[in-house]
């Protein structure tokens, strides 16, 4: 592997519940970066939760508020950047995030998804009859889009420290490789 590719940043991508946010913090105190959850700044500047965003907004209008973020984030250096867990469905949205940062998607089955979320009830996405049906669904939609990354991480059976490490283990990797 060669190339001119600077990594900048590290970005989480993946579905809800893969640990995108949890890791972000751990990798971000790790390497001395900023860190950075797209989630928690959306409903900062729009000063209300990703559900009243969906609810009055409508959820096109969050998925603009994450493109344009995407785009802003160009600016960013050393920085982990959590996403949201649709924001790197988008194949737009992945490329961005790879001209400026190492792109990593964090992976789980549905059943250990909705195990990690079941507790949790800020997920509008996940207020359903059949959650886990809905797991299932989406992520079978979103995987081509997931699999863009520049590495693909399957959290299953580690524990939130051993992603961590993981994810630092592929940045360093990466940076050799590409230099
Ligand atoms: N590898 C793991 N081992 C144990 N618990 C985990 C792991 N990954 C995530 N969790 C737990 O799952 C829950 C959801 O994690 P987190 O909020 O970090 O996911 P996320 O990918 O940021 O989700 P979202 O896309 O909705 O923002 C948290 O309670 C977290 O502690
Ligand atoms: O997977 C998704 O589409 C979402 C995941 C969360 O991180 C939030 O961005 C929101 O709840 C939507
Ligand atoms: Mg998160």
């Amino acid at each position: 592997m060669s190339g001119t590719r600077q990594f900048h940043n590290i970005a989480l991508i993946g579905f809800m519940g893969t640990g995108k946010s949890s890791v972000g913090h751990i990798v971000a105190d790790q390497l001395r970066f900023s860190f950075l959850d797209t989630d928690e700044l959306i409903e900062s500047r729009r000063g209300k939760s990703i559900s009243a965003i969906f609810s009055e907004e409508g959820e096109p209008a969050f998925r603009e508020y994450e493109r344009d973020l995407v785009l802003e984030l160009a600016s960013r250096n050393k920085t982990v950047i959590s996403t949201g867990g649709g924001l790197g469905a988008n194949t737009a949205n992945v490329a961005s995030l790879k001209e400026y940062s190492f792109v990593v998607c964090l992976w789980a089955s549905p059943e250990k998804i909705w195990d990690r979320v079941r507790s949790q009830t800020h997920r509008p996405l996940l207020r359903e009859a059949d959650p886990l049906g809905k797991i299932r669904q989406l992520l079978a939609a979103r995987e081509p889009f997931y699999k863009e990354a520049d590495v693909l991480l399957n959290t299953e059976v580690r524990c939130l420290k051993e992603v961590a490490q993981q994810v630092l283990h592929q940045f360093q990797l990466a940076k050799t490789l590409y230099r």
